[in-house]
């Protein structure tokens, strides 16, 4: 399977403010961007936190890449993905429409009963970890359902696990002209934080788009 993680911050390195609502800091551009990145993935995840936040839809905007996907026998939008330990996801969040298949990946601590009412709004649920989920065996499991490439949008711990679990391959940062500020507010890589053995990506491009610059890093 090959990850690509995008996300976009401010200048000082945030994906939200401390109060944790959603904030447009990409452009018209960057939003672009991040629809053909969607566009050219099986699968598209986010963690519960962003669910919370932002209710997201992961689908493509633009018809015409939808049309694409159709015509080389694809779905018309990529898979959600949710990383959702002890299931917090609302039964009525957008991402468990219709609209594309939805896995949640939960750990074995999940309550059955969420389980069970997960499953009845659609999702299809994949349990690995104790308390938390597995993030490497379930991204397996997902690869062997035809997931061979995973965007990732965030949020911060998200990020954080998957980079802790050495399973990034891309990272596109888009830095926007905002400073946003807060020693609470998410940034790129939240959760424990790494004090050795920093992982230390090259940088594979570097492009200005809208008011900003997209940074390409590989592991
Ligand atoms: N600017 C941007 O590009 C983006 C910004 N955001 C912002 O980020 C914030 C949400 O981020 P976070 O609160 O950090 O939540 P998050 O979206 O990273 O979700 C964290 C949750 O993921 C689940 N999870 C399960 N297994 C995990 C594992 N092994 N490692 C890490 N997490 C695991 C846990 O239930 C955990 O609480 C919101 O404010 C949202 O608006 C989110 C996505 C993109
Ligand atoms: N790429 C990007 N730029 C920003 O400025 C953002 N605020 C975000 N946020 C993430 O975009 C997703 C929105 O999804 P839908 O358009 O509703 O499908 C979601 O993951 C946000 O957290 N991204």
């Amino acid at each position: 399977m090959h990850v690509v993680v995008n996300a976009a911050m401010s200048v000082d390195g945030k994906l939200s403010s401390r109060r944790r609502e959603q904030i447009a800091i990409s452009g018209p551009e960057d939003f672009d961007r991040v629809d053909q990145l969607r566009a050219d993935s099986d699968a598209v995840m986010v963690g519960v936190g962003t669910i919370l936040a932002d209710d997201p839809s992961l689908t493509i905007d633009d018809p015409d890449r939808r049309a694409a996907r159709t015509d080389r026998g694809e779905p018309e939008n990529p898979a959600r993905v949710v990383a959702d330990s002890r299931i917090r996801t609302p039964p009525d969040a957008t991402v468990l429409d219709d609209r594309a298949q939805t896995y949640l990946l939960v750990s074995e601590a999940a309550p059955p009963d969420f389980v069970e009412e997960m499953e009845d709004a659609g999702a299809y649920v994949i349990a690995a970890g104790q308390d938390r989920v597995d993030l490497t065996t379930t991204l397996a499991k997902l690869e062997g359902d035809g997931i061979d490439q995973l965007m990732v949008e965030g949020g911060g711990e998200l990020i954080f696990g998957l980079l802790e679990e050495a399973l990034v391959d891309d990272l596109f940062v888009y830095i926007g002209p905002k400073v946003i500020g807060g020693r609470d507010a998410p940034t790129l890589a939240d959760g424990d934080g790494f004090i050795e053995d920093f992982p230390e990506p090259e940088l594979a491009d570097v492009d200005r788009v809208d008011d900003g610059v997209v940074l390409h890093w590989t592991f």
